[in-house]
């Protein structure tokens, strides 16, 4: 499948943090009410993320109709944000906060209503504060992918980072002893 995103060729090296989950362990969610990952989201994707050997990680995700975008295909706005979410989980295998700066999503075949695509992804490397990761979308064999994606996450503080917004949360009542100075 083809995929013109250019991986830096000086990318660094990085080891999975002492505490993160262990292979076929949960990664778990960053946020209990993410769009993404979190249990409860009722309208979101509740993708449960799993480590997988060495930094990579991997979730499956059933195809539902309310996924729908072309006529019994999914819409590719809900891959691209299982895409996210779960190279995502690549900084926490790190033991890093780390938001999304760059998504790149290439779509190889529909992916029908009804299926469920695993999400496979990798780290590629780091460079000072950037993870650079590749994902893989499939139905069983990684090497017959129906989309590819990469994106560069950037390590923050989580606390200065989100501090303005946390208000805004629908768990600020859990966030906010964390986000006081
Ligand atoms: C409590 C729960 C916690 C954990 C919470 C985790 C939540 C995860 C949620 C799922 C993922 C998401 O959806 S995250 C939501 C969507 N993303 C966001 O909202 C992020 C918005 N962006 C930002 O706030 C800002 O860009 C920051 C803070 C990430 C970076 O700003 P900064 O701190 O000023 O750093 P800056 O110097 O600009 O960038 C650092 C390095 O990244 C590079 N860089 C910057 N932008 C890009 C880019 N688009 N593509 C490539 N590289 C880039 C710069 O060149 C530099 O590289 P060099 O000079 O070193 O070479």
């Amino acid at each position: 499948m083809r995929s013109e995103f250019v991986v830096p060729t000086d990318l660094d090296t990085a080891t999975r943090h002492p505490r993160a989950a262990a292979p076929g362990e949960p990664v778990g969610e960053h946020n209990p009410v993410c769009y993404g990952c979190g249990s409860r989201a009722p309208h979101g994707l509740n993708l449960r993320t799993i480590a997988g050997d060495g930094l990579t990680v991997w979730a499956d995700m059933a195809v539902t109709p309310w996924m729908e975008g072309g006529p019994g295909v999914i819409h590719g706005g809900i891959l691209s944000t299982a895409f996210d979410e779960v190279m995502g989980a690549i900084p926490k295998l790190l033991g890093a906060n780390a938001v999304t700066v760059h998504l790149e999503i290439d779509y190889g075949k529909p992916v029908s209503v009804g299926s469920t695509v695993r999400l496979h992804a990798e780290l590629l490397g780091v460079q000072r504060r950037k993870i650079f990761t590749k994902a893989v979308a499939h139905l069983g064999d990684p090497n017959d992918s129906l989309a590819i994606a990469h994106a560069v996450f950037v390590t923050i503080k989580g606390r200065e980072h989100f501090s303005d917004y946390v208000e805004n949360s629908r768990a600020a009542d859990e966030y906010r002893p964390h986000f006081t100075p």
